[in-house]
């Protein structure tokens, strides 16, 4: 696909589809609760719809009139043998969720799904949930889906110390721990996002949360709740950049989630001298609107604990990194490196192949600015954020054309993303 190139002045205000890691979450527990659920703003795109998909082939009955999803909840064992493999198509968050959930259920299932999914790591949940005496098998003893998870009714509760900062290893140990007897102890290395820990108590759960360290109790109820899902900050992300970066722009992004495990970027971009505003803030709902405006930027540092906070935003972090003054180092996230791609080395090649200068490390990047970036031919490798980035990069192109192939990865969490874009580019304030 031919990219928009040498973009000016994107004006005006968009509303970003639903949280992914909320969406997901909300199927989960609207099938794992009894009553009715009620979703509103659900994220209709490939990574929920899978989830979605195979909640219903696990016997909950789920509706989707267009504005709401409606899920009948069939309690928190009530799900039914689906009688084939359930695929998640590109989706970590289900698959791995997924292993927590059934490891307690009465039947057993095969996960699988698309070739990405089938070289992400899976001992990171398989190892604790066998410690809680889960039957669950990766390919040919590998670590590797297709995964088959048997489900057992005497699941034991640990104490674990999660040794990689996740917050889906951290979901699926509290999905097995909801159906243990006793009370587990989980301590996180890092922080990472909560909308788990969030959402039990919206469905009328208990948990404890301290610092780093969550207490959950198996054989808990839940109740079926109204829940209105706040835009993405991840896809959000984009057109923060986009504003930043385009000459003559300001944009506003309207009901955006801010759970402060995940607004690592809005602190980067301050740090980084970026003209970036947060009005109406709805504290309850933890949402509020960004708005920002083209500006200059310098370079910074980002490593420890702000990396969970903006993980999903480093590709679009390093765009903003090749046009800030100075050396921006990004370090402490070599789970970069076992996404949907490796996210390190398709950042650097792609954009050093659009005139960027990035040096890839095990677990990081530097990244030299400002430099100019011209047209060339790249990839997404299949994986909807580098596809994304290298379109807002694109847009700061003045000379060439900029061709993306696999384009269509986007559809992953952002389907309507290039309609957005076009109604920036013609949208007056
Ligand atoms: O729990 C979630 O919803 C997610 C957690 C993160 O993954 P990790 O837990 O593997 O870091 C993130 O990258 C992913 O997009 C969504
Ligand atoms: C890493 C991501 O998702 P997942 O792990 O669910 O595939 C992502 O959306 O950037």
């Amino acid at each position: 696909m031919k990219l928009k190139t040498n973009a000016h002045s994107l004006r005006g205000t968009i509303t970003v589809p639903g949280d992914k890691s909320i969406s997901h979450r909300s199927i989960m527990f609207g099938s794992l609760a009894t009553g009715t659920t009620e979703i509103s703003h659900f994220l209709r795109a490939d990574d929920c719809l899978d989830t979605l998909k195979l909640f219903k082939q696990m016997g909950v009955p789920i509706t989707d009139d267009g504005k709401k999803i409606t899920i009948e909840g069939v309690g928190l064992r009530g799900l039914k043998n689906p009688g084939k493999t359930l695929d998640v198509g590109n989706s970590g968050t289900t698959i791995r969720l997924l292993m927590g959930i059934l490891a307690g259920q009465s039947f057993s299932a095969t996960l699988t799904g698309d070739s990405s999914i089938q070289k992400r790591p899976m001992n990171r949940v398989m190892l604790p949930l066998k410690e809680m005496g889960a039957k669950v098998e990766g390919n040919q003893q590998s670590e590797f889906p297709p995964i088959q998870v048997t489900g057992v009714n005497d699941l034991q509760p640990i104490n674990y110390h999660i040794p990689v900062a996740s917050a889906q290893v951290k979901s699926a140990l509290i999905f097995a721990a909801l159906q243990a007897c006793g009370e587990t102890t989980l301590i996180e290395k890092e922080k990472t996002r909560n909308h788990t820990e969030v959402m039990i108590k919206q469905f009328g759960g208990n948990i404890e949360v301290e610092e780093k360290t969550i207490r959950v109790k198996g054989n808990q109820t839940f109740t079926g709740q109204s829940i209105s899902i706040p835009g993405d900050i991840s896809s959000a992300a984009f057109f923060i950049a986009a504003g930043l970066l385009v000459p003559g722009s300001q944009i506003t992004l309207k009901n955006v989630g801010l759970s402060e495990t995940r607004t690592g970027m809005i602190d980067v971009v301050k740090a980084m001298g970026g003209n970036i505003e947060i009005t109406e803030i709805d504290e309850l709902n933890e949402s509020g609107n960004i708005i920002v405006s083209s500006s200059q930027l310098v370079a910074t540092e980002i490593s420890g604990e702000l990396i969970p906070r903006l993980i999903d935003e480093i590709p679009i972090i390093a765009l903003l990194a090749t046009q800030a003054k100075g050396e921006t180092l990004i370090k402490d996230a070599e789970e970069l490196r076992v996404k949907e791609t490796d996210r390190i080395q398709a950042v650097s090649d792609e954009l050093n192949r659009l005139g960027a200068s990035i040096t890839p490390t095990a677990d990081g990047l530097v990244i030299q600015g400002e430099t100019k970036l011209t047209g060339g031919t790249v990839t997404s490798y299949g994986d909807h954020r580098i596809g994304m980035m290298l379109q807002i990069a694109a847009l700061i192109v003045k000379e060439g054309e900029v061709v993306l192939d696999k384009s269509e990865a986007v559809s992953v969490s952002y389907p309507t993303f290039f309609d957005d874009l076009n109604e920036l580019m013609e949208q007056t304030i």
